[in-house]
């Protein structure tokens, strides 16, 4: 039977399930990605489907945007639907003045300004990991390993950039792109936040990056006895007025579907 908030009938999702924030960035994977896939839930515009990738059944729901939207999901997948393991394909922004637009984070943990996570077991300041051995497994098809601290380069990406000042000028811009690192970061509750000394604290605390549904799903899958990765690509930078556009954030995610499913294939 379908849930309140997904309209698939029990035995249309995979075990694996990837998990972007956009529907149209489900719906891009799903037609770019998967094989035969099919649309098996579209409750609240919020696009599912279910196909294989190298003949592994996968789908991909998008989440909506924060930990409340997500929680809904992670819980209704491995509650109702049996799905095993879940893999965020985000974007987030980069705080670590290292990262550039387009290089791929896959957070090791996510720290957390949210009340959901914050009190889920009184008392207590939860940890939100995720699963080490998607972790892992993603870490080893980024090209990192023990031993290996400069992260592997993988082919330049070249995207269109946005300097966000007045909200003016564009410019052409070569990346790095595709850079793969571990590390934290921060899952907000507010976009919209203007607490320099915070974030500043955070980068020195080792945060790379920010984005707002990680620890949710890290918490959900905690709870539910399941498994849960988030791999972010760097859409924007905080300090530095870098964005990429909506369009190109709905494209820019090829690298962190390929180590989701090397993830869910290796894990
Ligand atoms: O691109 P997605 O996956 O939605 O992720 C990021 O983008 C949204 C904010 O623009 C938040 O959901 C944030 O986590
Ligand atoms: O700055 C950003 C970029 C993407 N996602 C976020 O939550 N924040």
């Amino acid at each position: 039977m379908a849930t309140p908030h997904i309209g698939a009938e029990p035995g249309e999702f995979a075990p694996d399930v990837l998990m972007p924030g956009d529907p149209r960035r489900a719906q891009r994977i799903a037609e770019t990605v998967l094989t035969d896939a099919r649309q098996v839930t579209e409750v609240r515009g919020i696009l599912g489907y279910t196909g294989t990738f190298d003949g592994r059944p996968v789908s991909v729901l998008a989440s909506g945007m924060g930990i409340p939207s997500i929680s809904i999901y992670a819980t209704e997948l491995f509650r109702f639907y049996d799905v095993q393991r879940i893999i965020r394909i985000g974007t987030a922004g980069g705080m670590a003045p290292h990262l550039d637009v387009g290089d791929v984070v896959i957070a090791s943990a996510a720290h957390t300004d949210s009340s959901v996570s914050a009190h889920r077991i009184p008392g207590m300041h939860y940890s939100h990991a995720p699963s080490f051995s998607l972790m892992a497994a993603a870490a080893a098809a980024g090209g990192l390993g023990p031993g290996r601290a400069v992260p592997a380069k993988t082919k330049d990406v070249k995207v269109e950039a946005k300097e966000t000042k007045d909200g003016a000028a564009r410019r052409r811009r070569r990346t790095r792109g595709g850079q793969v690192y571990v590390g934290p970061v921060l899952s907000s509750d507010v976009f919209y936040a203007d607490r320099p000394a915070t974030m500043d604290a955070l980068v020195q605390h080792g945060t790379l990056a920010v984005e707002m549904e990680a620890a949710g799903l890290y918490a959900v899958a905690d709870q539910e006895h399941r498994q849960a990765l988030a791999i972010c690509t760097i859409s924007d930078l905080l300090f530095k007025d870098v964005s990429l556009s909506a369009a190109e954030r709905e494209v820019l995610f090829d690298r962190s579907v390929a180590l989701g499913l090397a993830a869910f294939a290796d894990g």
